[in-house]
């Protein structure tokens, strides 16, 4: 363990950033290019950059530092949109990036960075956009280098491994620099607006506390499901599958959110402790619900928006005989007082007709109906909580129909809160703007603590050991379509069906 101390708060900025030395690892890559210049440029916009916080890019390649600063101006023209690239506010953001050119697994050329550090005050945030496999690398080269100090942070990306054992390897190396404290471990779906929203409606309204468990909550479903193929990430996608991808991080930690119970103040440590108790509580597989509640399932040809797309094992650089999954869908249980009998249905696939992400929560019904027996199957509320694309919150009500002749016919509808229409003036942020600035004020609230990540890995591990187990080849999907019909089958064998009202 090296001889770090815990890390200091960084200079404070008002109540908004707080002022840092950000070095970039991986800064000519895809996620840098793509999301993390684009956000700290809407910080720097936003006014949440200390004047004195600087930037710099390190990266394999040989360019200058205009070279550099071509290359970001030219992604922000790229993903943000051209009315918010402000002259003035490009120029500012410009004068803060540096850039140094290193291969990150050798310990020589590190000591440029001890150089860049001299003399400054701040600490040092190193985000780690690159590969799990050279965390321990870039760590241990920083250490050695005489680069950190006590206040040093370090970002990393998922995933972080491929399994517990691959990911407690990666989590060691990483440990034997950093102290926990220090480590921010991304997990951007928690950085979107809608999730921290969860936080709030569940813990600020009463109205939903006093209803939130299995008592009043019959069963909770959630889709992530993406119009997007592999995107040339054939290679990762193929060795890693959705379950890996997308719900031992992003799904699991949605369910989290959920299934939580009341964290005793919203210190990091105190929503991770009750997060950590849900993934323990998560009903393991057995062979038989293995058969009947998870559906696996890989997309071939199909039409998106009009538009024929080939099927998985058609993509570029695939390998025709892949069984890997592109869909998965399930039933799990939290398995405790609170939720004990509570099916959650959650789905995740690409190349799926639309990009949505939403939770719904099933209220049970009244336990003594009155109305129209024939409309006993809309008597329940809903609440659907949307993450993407339009975030928003929707309670969905029964109200009698107007009209003389309805006689107290019921009509379901939406107590609405559109983000966009409610709060006309708020932009809402992309998840990496939030994260960002979490790490510059030193908080670690919205990062994934280790024992989070093998938690959610022990558990995904045990199911991919069941599947390994079975060979079964996954089911096919047309691209364009919500999943293999076996899903739809899942669900309807429990006498429900999945949120269709997109
Ligand atoms: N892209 C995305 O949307 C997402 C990415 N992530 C994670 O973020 C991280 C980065 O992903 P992404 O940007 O897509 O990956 P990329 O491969 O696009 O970027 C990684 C960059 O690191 C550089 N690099 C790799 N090894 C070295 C080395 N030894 N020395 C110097 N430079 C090196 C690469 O340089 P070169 O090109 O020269 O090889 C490349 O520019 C990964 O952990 C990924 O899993 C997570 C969620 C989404
Ligand atoms: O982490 C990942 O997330 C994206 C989906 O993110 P979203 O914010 O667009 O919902 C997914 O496409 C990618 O495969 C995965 O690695």
């Amino acid at each position: 363990m090296s001889q770090h101390k815990r890390p200091q708060e960084g200079r404070s900025f008002g109540d908004l950033g707080t002022a840092i030395d950000l070095a970039l690892f991986g800064a000519l890559g895809d996620l840098a290019q793509r999301k993390l210049f684009p956000a700290l440029f809407h910080l720097e916009r936003e006014g949440l950059l200390d004047p004195s916080t600087r930037l710099l890019g390190l990266a394999r390649q040989e360019l200058d530092v205009d070279a550099f600063k071509a290359r970001v101006e030219k992604s922000l023209k790229t993903y943000v949109k051209a009315e918010e690239l402000d002259r003035e506010v490009l120029g500012r953001f410009m004068a803060r990036l540096d850039f140094l050119q290193l291969d990150f697994t050798q310990p020589e050329g590190y000591a440029a960075i001890r150089e860049w550090r001299q003399g400054a005050e701040q600490p040092m945030v190193v985000y780690l956009s690159v590969g799990a496999k050279i965390y321990g690398d870039i760590c241990r080269n920083l250490d050695a280098s005489g680069s950190l100090d006590a206040s040093s942070r370090v970002v990393v990306e998922k995933p972080i491994g491929y399994d517990l054992e691959s990911s407690a390897e990666v989590n060691d190396a990483i440990g034997s620099v950093f102290p926990e404290s220090s480590i921010y471990r991304i997990d951007h779906y928690l950085g979107k607006e809608t999730v921290q929203n969860l936080i709030a409606l569940r813990f600020a309204n009463p109205l939903f506390g006093t209803q939130w468990n299995q008592n009043h909550i019959s069963h909770v479903e959630i889709t992530v499901a993406e119009k997007v193929g592999i995107e040339g990430r054939w290679g990762y996608f193929d060795e890693a599958g959705q379950l890996r991808d997308m719900v031992q991080n992003h799904l699991l930690q949605l369910v989290c959110l959920i299934a939580m119970d009341p964290p005793a103040n919203l210190d990091a440590d105190a929503i991770r402790d009750e997060k950590v108790k849900v993934l323990k509580a998560l009903k393991p597989f057995t062979d038989e619900m293995l058969g009947r509640d998870v559906v696996r399932g890989q997309y071939i040809g199909g039409t998106i928006d009009g538009q024929t797309v080939p099927g998985y094992l058609d993509e570029e650089g695939a390998n025709t005989s892949s069984h890997t999954e592109t869909f998965v869908a399930m039933k799990t249980e939290v398995a405790n007082w609170r939720w004990a009998g509570v099916p959650f249905y959650i789905r995740t696939g690409k190349r799926m007709p639309a990009k949505m992400s939403q939770i719904v929560i099933h209220f049970r019904q009244q336990p003594h109906y009155i109305f129209d027996p024939d409309q006993r199957d809309l008597a329940a509320n809903k609440l659907v909580i949307r993450l993407q694309p339009e975030e928003g919150i929707a309670l969905e009500v029964l109200t009698k129909d107007s009209g003389l002749d309805k006689g107290m016919r019921l009509r379901r509808g939406p107590l609405h809160l559109d983000f966009n229409s409610a709060f006309p003036k708020a932009r809402i942020p992309d998840a990496y703007e939030r994260l960002l600035l979490e790490v510059m004020k030193g908080q670690q609230y919205l990062f994934v603590r280790r024992d989070e990540v093998e938690h959610a890995w022990q558990w995904c591990d045990s199911l991919i050991e069941a599947w390994n187990d079975r060979a079964e080849a996954p089911r096919r999907y047309p691209a364009g379509s919500w999943g293999p019909v076996a899903s739809i089958a899942m669900i309807t064998q429990d006498g429900r069906s999945w949120y269709e009202d997109y």
